[in-house]
């Protein structure tokens, strides 16, 4: 059942003047879409106070956290009825990445709602959706009087699409963090275009790497010996020979997903400044996404090999080197998976189990040893993050909301584990 309109205690709500008739927790996402998170400058402070007026409504603490300067971690705190119990987190990030607006049918701004209900917005997936699907369900349990063990924390961080540095990254290693007492996480997935909700246990590993490659300079006319270019090429070709290994084993076995195979693509060149130079200096960079199951240091140790094989002057520096192999448990013996997987199957909701090909703030929860799923109730949608024309169906957003109703409950719920007060 959708969660009702009513219900809300009176709690000063505004409906959309536009259209009384829309569900106000629709209205709601559209207000969030509305409000210009994006890169490479995006509008924290509008976000802060849209987050605090929330708090304000659903009379639960709100607190502010500024890990870096500028970079504002909010937390809402919904307290259990037993407090020392481990809490429940839901993260969600409040940043989203810029557009290209001349590729978009409607302003990416406007949260414009077409005929059909579908709601098109620079993170209407990616993952405004889910904030505001977190806040209603919490909302709705609130005004029916409802009240878990464990405490729940929303939290609300920046920066998570330019790499999580000035955020999660730095939160968990505040005081603060600590003090959310974190049981078990939940945060984004992606959206599934058939009828199931896909669920992320863990994540590959992005390494971002240049190679530098230098060589003998010389006049563009002649054939000099050793040079930069040459290195360029051998390296280019021993990166996309294992792409196309890995990509071989994604096609020939229809049990792999993208997140079980490792991923290689070229993103960057750079070098030379005349037609009739030959440059002394060029790099080449790749974003490479690394399965959960490879051995780290093997993996390095062949990256060593493909450069000293390049020639001389070769040398490589990490961007990004994310190094952890911590996957959450999906055993059915395990009692936050089976509480969060219970309370999915009560809600008709079939779950497929992955690996997250990109990379998340989950990662750096997963990193300290706590367990996270990655999971955004959204079905029957194309997967349109960082795309254009990102769009969610207010049904499908709908729905979601009421899969929260019983995920919230049953992992607030879950008894207390050896070792908790
Ligand atoms: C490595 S930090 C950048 C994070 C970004 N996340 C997503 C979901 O696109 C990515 O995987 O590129
Ligand atoms: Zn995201
Ligand atoms: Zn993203």
């Amino acid at each position: 059942m959708l969660p009702d309109k009513d219900g809300l205690g009176g709690s000063g709500r505004c409906e959309n003047p536009l259209d009384p008739s829309e569900h106000t927790s629709v209205s709601l996402f559209r207000e969030y879409l509305r409000i210009k998170t994006v890169h490479p400058e995006p509008d924290y402070d509008t976000a802060l106070k849209f987050l605090e007026r929330i708090a304000t409504e659903l009379g639960l603490p709100f607190k502010k956290v500024e890990v870096c300067p500028r970079r504002v971690v909010a937390i809402i705190t919904w307290e259990g009825t037993r407090p020392k119990l481990k809490s429940i987190l839901l993260n969600s990030h409040t940043d989203v990445v810029p557009v290209f607006q001349e590729h978009w049918k409607y302003d990416a701004f406007a949260a414009y709602k077409d005929g059909e209900g579908n709601i098109y917005g620079r993170g209407s997936q990616d993952m405004k959706c889910v904030t505001i699907q977190y806040i209603e369900a919490i909302r709705k349990l609130k005004s029916e009087g409802k009240r878990f063990a464990r405490t729940v924390h929303l939290l609300f961080v920046p920066d998570e699409e330019v790499g999580g540095h000035k955020g999660m990254e730095t939160f968990i290693q505040h005081p603060e963090f600590k003090a959310l007492n974190v049981g078990f996480s939940l945060d984004e997935g992606l959206a599934n275009p058939e009828d199931k909700y896909t669920v992320f246990y863990g994540e590959r590993n992005p390494w971002w790497i240049t190679v530098k490659c230098t060589g003998s300079p010389g006049h563009g006319s002649r054939f000099v010996e050793n040079t930069a270019a040459e290195k360029v090429q051998r390296i280019i070709n021993s990166f996309l020979e294992f792409r196309e290994k890995e990509k071989s084993r994604l096609d020939g076995d229809v049990c792999l997903t993208l997140g079980d195979v490792t991923t290689v693509n070229m993103t960057m060149l750079r070098g030379g400044v005349s037609y009739n130079v030959i440059p002394s200096d060029i790099d080449v960079s790749f974003d490479i996404r690394i399965s959960p199951t490879v051995n780290l240091q093997e993996f390095e140790k062949q990256i060593q090999i493909w450069c000293q094989s390049a020639g001389d002057g070769v040398t490589y520096e990490f961007a990004q080197k994310f190094m952890s192999t911590e996957m959450t448990s999906t055993s059915e013996s395990d009692p936050w998976w089976k509480a969060f997987s219970s309370a999915c199957c009560d809600k008709n909701a079939v779950l497929k189990k992955e690996i997250f090909p990109a990379a998340t703030d989950s990662r750096f929860i997963r990193s300290i040893g706590l367990p996270a799923i990655g999971f955004s109730p959204i079905n029957l949608t194309p997967i349109l993050l960082h795309d254009h024309n990102e769009f969610l169906n207010e049904k499908v957003f709908l729905r979601g909301i009421d899969i929260y109703l019983g995920v919230i409950p049953a992992l607030a719920s879950v008894p207390p584990q050896p070792g908790e007060a």
